[in-house]
């Protein structure tokens, strides 16, 4: 099944106003690009706006980083579902590994978090689901054990008509932010894997979850990367804080569909 290419940019805590022009209006610029691959950006929630003016025609899609799993309430410095929804996200990353390592999501809150999202305002919004072993978990040869366990808690109320509104990202830890890329094989294993086990949870329904790849994925190694046949696309940390080489990686998505 032909899946549409899918690159996220995930700004974490980085970022500013001029950075949101100066992406947008590269993305923009090459509108053949956006034809063909769904690029979302996440930037911190605070320029969110900033982005919605930007992307006044829908090519370029928002998402949040995080949430909090309730709609409102006294939960300082949270940001609630309603609150990002009308910011302009139509995607939510969770559980990613620098929220489940410094800020306490557990398995159990990526769960509610997850629940939340696709009970949220008739399931407008994407859940980017990001799992990933840490390094001492791949060298003592537990990842597939790690990731099945992320994969069990977080979907376990997720029916397969919900599906349709999931994202998976393979992240593994070790290789977000260190230059340290997992080899494409080594990416395409884990993916083949996550493939497999959303088969056999959701039969064909999981042939439409788009799987993408995380950490350190560069313009010089994300062609190799896309060419595996369970990579369909990327999360994109530093590198998407960078116009020219978030863009070449883009393109390097693009080429699945050729
Ligand atoms: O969300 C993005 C990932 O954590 C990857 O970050 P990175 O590309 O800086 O390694």
């Amino acid at each position: 099944m032909q899946r549409q290419p899918l690159v996220i940019a995930n700004w974490k805590m980085n970022g500013s106003r001029q950075l949101t022009s100066q992406l947008a209006q590269a993305l923009r610029a090459d509108t053949g690009l956006l034809n063909d691959v769904t690029v979302v950006v996440c930037p911190p929630a605070v320029l969110l706006p900033a982005w919605q003016q930007e992307v006044f025609y829908d090519d370029v899609h928002l998402g949040a980083q995080d949430t909090n799993e309730n709609s409102a309430g006294a939960h300082t410095g949270e940001h609630s579902l309603p609150l990002v929804s009308e910011a302009g996200a139509e995607y939510v990353l969770v559980g990613h590994s620098e929220r489940r390592q410094a800020y306490g999501d557990s398995d159990q809150r990526v769960q509610a978090k997850v629940d939340s999202i696709l009970a949220f305002a008739g399931q407008k919004l994407k859940v980017v689901l990001c799992v990933g072993e840490q390094e001492h978990e791949r060298d003592s040869g537990d990842t597939v054990k790690v990731i099945e366990r992320q994969l069990a808690t977080a979907l376990a109320n997720v029916s397969a008509g919900q599906l349709a509104h999931v994202v998976v990202a393979y992240e593994p830890v070790w290789a977000i932010g260190t230059g340290k890329t997992a080899s494409p094989e080594q990416a395409q294993d884990v993916h083949a894997f996550i493939r497999n086990w959303l088969q056999q949870q959701y039969d064909a329904a999981a042939e439409t979850v788009p799987l993408l790849y995380g950490g350190s994925v560069k313009a010089d190694n994300a062609p190799a990367l896309f060419a595996e046949s369970d990579i369909d696309g990327g999360l994109i940390g530093g590198a998407s804080l960078e116009p020219e080489a978030f863009l070449a990686i883009c393109r390097a998505a693009q080429a699945r569909r050729s």
